[in-house]
């Protein structure tokens, strides 16, 4: 019989920093093999609840359930001993080191003797790399490597582990067009495998071409969670600025061609929210 147990339950989680509350009673279920974006304006606490989620940080209060079992994440190491792996943005690589070093830094694999086995890390390293159908050379570099391969290797190195489900903090940030459609073609295969994806975007573009299910964070607060197949660019952007379904909202003055799909009378207001916070890069 199928598994219906969530893979991840997060209930009332609360999070404050000294005098911010940075997160308020979050409650957000993941299940098994399905991407969810987060997304919300700068500051609404995406950081901090894919942190909590990763062992980063202790939520002040609420707590998590994971394959059905209320679970407390001590640190990134009891999060990898669970199944969770994360990739942040400030992912530091040595950067004298090769690619296979770098992806076992840490872990070393070693011989019965002890020694470093370099063998059999540039096998694995080459093995996972495979995974993503990615043919950078394992023993290149780190340092000659662009930034879209550095995130090849960062997402290649949370496989290691054989995680259930991978954090992603921004993971086409600063990426080319290309570089960005290859780590969405990376998110879709780790799902394919049957691996979960957490993704913190503030692309929407990006979202929406990969992701399952959109929550949408403000203030620290939740305020939707949708199938990414029944909501458009529109709800997105107005929950995340925060404005009403109201109507008389009409920018008359504003002809701008939006990129994405066909937008309501509230677009002039909704743009000019979505620039503000450099949500979109309006043409
Ligand atoms: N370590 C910290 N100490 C104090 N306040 C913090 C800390 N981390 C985050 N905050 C505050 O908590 C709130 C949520 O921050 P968080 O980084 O989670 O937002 P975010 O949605 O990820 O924003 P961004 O998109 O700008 O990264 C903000 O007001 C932020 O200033």
């Amino acid at each position: 019989m199928k598994d219906t147990t969530p893979l991840l339950e997060i209930r009332d989680v609360s999070m404050r920093f000294e005098f911010v509350e940075a997160l308020k009673s979050v409650n957000l279920t993941i299940g098994h093999q399905e991407v969810v974006a987060l997304v919300g304006d700068n500051g609404a606490g995406k950081s901090t609840l894919v942190k909590i989620i990763a062992g980063l940080y202790q939520p002040s209060t609420g707590h998590l359930r994971i394959h059905g079992k209320e679970t407390k994440i001590n640190d990134i190491r009891s999060a990898n001993d669970l199944g969770i792996a994360s990739v942040f943005q400030d992912n530091e690589f040595c950067e004298n080191l090769s690619v296979a070093a770098n992806l076992f830094l840490g872990k070393e694999l070693r011989t019965n003797y002890g020694i470093r086995d370099e063998d059999s890390m540039n096998v694995r390293a080459r093995t996972v790399l495979n995974t993503l159908s990615s043919s950078i050379q394992v023993s290149r570099p780190i340092s000659s490597l662009s930034m879209g391969q550095r995130r090849t290797v960062a997402i290649a190195k949370t496989l290691l582990n054989d995680p259930d489900l991978i954090l992603l903090d921004e993971p086409t940030d600063s990426l080319s067009i290309i570089q960005t459609a290859e780590v969405l073609e990376y998110i879709r295969r780790l799902r394919t495998e049957g691996r979960s994806v957490i993704m913190v975007c503030h692309d929407l573009p990006d979202v929406f071409a990969i992701a399952d299910r959109i929550a949408v964070l403000r203030q620290g607060r939740i305020i939707a969670v949708h199938n990414a197949n029944e909501t458009s660019y529109e709800q997105i952007l107005a929950e995340i600025a925060g404005i009403p379904n109201t109507d008389g909202l009409e920018d008359a003055d504003d002809k701008t061609t939006l990129p994405y799909g066909n937008f309501s009378p509230r677009r002039g207001l909704i743009k000019r929210r979505a620039e503000q916070s450099g949500l979109l890069a309006w043409t």
